[in-house]
């Protein structure tokens, strides 16, 4: 039998039951409750806890390339509000990044760009893709492998997955239109998910993939992380990509006809539109699989969806700044929120920050009492999310992507 998806009544109570210390405001924890996520190697429980349990355990493997000692818990995105700086973004309920290792998210974003070059993709400007530091994003995220190659399949994907939306939707210095949306995202799909044509149409397809850098990206991309992925794990990345190319062909949609969209309407688009592609490779990186029946498990599905929608409101609120120095029409929740509840760019912001912030603690809440019944490894990826969250913000608290550079 299969307990009922968790509501958010449900997420509440049990948020309040696992954390309800009266009179303290609480910053999250760094491990999600009731697992722990070492930097480099399982430290998850694989077993019965507690006195007298320790032969009923199984030992966790370590990833290849032997391991790098635990570091402390980055500290400048644990939440402290003078720390928000000049970013004007508010304090926000999220754990922090659990470990920064910079040699090893430079080597990851070295490789990158010299890839992001041998691809043809984003010729002329390699210094901001070299810049933005999209290695060091996955470092951050990723604090449960110190394997440089497999961080870079997953950088390979996220970037080409980045370009997508640059080249194609909102990026007009980058070619975007909205009327050609539709017909770049019909030929980059057949890539994530090969299209097989009779033989005689085969050349004439490789041309075309040829011809255009995304297209070469994402092929590339997913051919990199398919050394690491089993079949399932390959086929829930173009679930998710096929997904966030909805999203893109919406925000397009929006663009072309000078839509704003609700708050409800943006949201639900977010959860597309976001880092879940991303996010959905925990366990990749992490070199271990999430069976695809629990992936699919509706209460996961929830937990995750949430989490990775609070990532992407993350970037919301760091990329406003760049966007607002965008020629084209911009979304992002504050923008949506000013617009629809009529209120002053700064109030928007705080109100972003809170479905932000109400996001997270649903996650915590639900994966926390996930974990108390999941399998292992739903259990490391649950706290590989958490620890998705944390590098995350970091990320985007310091890349220059958002930052003025
Ligand atoms: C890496 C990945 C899956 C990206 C897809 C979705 C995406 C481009 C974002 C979540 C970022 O949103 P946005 O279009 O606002 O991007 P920038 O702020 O321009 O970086």
């Amino acid at each position: 039998m299969t307990a009922p998806t968790a509501g958010h009544d449900v997420a509440r109570l049990v948020a309040t039951l696992l954390t309800h210390h009266p009179g303290v405001h609480r910053s999250a924890p760094k491990d999600l409750p009731g697992t722990v996520l070492d930097p480099v190697g399982a430290r998850l429980p694989t077993g019965p806890t507690g006195l007298g349990t320790a032969a009923a355990r199984v030992t966790a493997r370590k990833p290849a390339g032997g391991g790098i000692s635990a570091v402390p818990a980055v500290g400048s995105a644990s939440g402290d509000p003078a720390e928000s700086g000049t970013s004007g973004v508010p304090e926000l309920y999220c754990p922090p990044a659990l470990r920064d290792d910079p040699a090893l998210g430079r080597e990851v974003n070295d490789r990158l760009a010299a890839w992001a070059g041998e691809v043809g993709l984003y010729a002329g400007r390699l210094d901001r893709v070299q810049a933005a530091d999209f290695g060091r994003l996955m470092m951050l995220a990723h604090p449960d492998t110190d394997d440089p190659d497999r961080l870079l399949a997953a950088a390979k994907c996220a970037l080409a997955e980045w370009a997508t939306d640059d080249y194609y939707c909102d990026d007009e210095t980058m070619g975007s239109r909205p009327e050609l949306l539709g017909s770049h995202l019909g030929l980059a799909y057949p890539v994530v998910d090969p299209a097989h044509l009779p033989a005689r149409y085969v050349a004439a397809w490789e041309r075309e993939v040829s011809a255009d850098p995304v297209r070469v990206a994402l092929r590339s991309g997913l051919e990199h992380l398919s050394r690491y992925a089993e079949p399932s794990q390959m086929a829930r990345l173009r679930h998710e990509v096929a997904v966030l190319f909805v999203g893109y062909g919406q925000e397009g949609s929006w663009r072309s006809r000078g839509h704003m969209p609700g708050v409800h309407e943006y949201l639900a688009h977010r959860q597309m539109n976001s880092f879940l592609p991303c996010v959905a490779l925990t366990d990749v990186v992490g070199g271990y699989a999430l069976t695809a029946t629990e992936y699919a498990d509706p209460r996961v599905r929830r937990a995750v969806t949430m989490a990775a929608t609070a990532a992407t409101l993350v970037n919301d609120l760091y990329s406003m700044a760049k966007e607002h120095d965008s020629s084209g029409v911009e979304f992002n929740l504050p923008t949506v929120i000013a617009e629809e509840e009529r209120c002053s760019p700064r109030e928007a912001i705080e109100r972003s920050a809170e479905i932000h912030d109400e996001l997270v603690r649903a996650f915590e809440a639900e994966a926390a009492a996930l974990v108390l019944t999941g399998s292992l490894p739903l259990r490391r990826f649950l706290a590989g999310v958490w620890a998705w969250l944390g590098g995350n913000r970091e990320w985007h608290a310091g890349s220059p992507r958002y930052n003025g550079a």
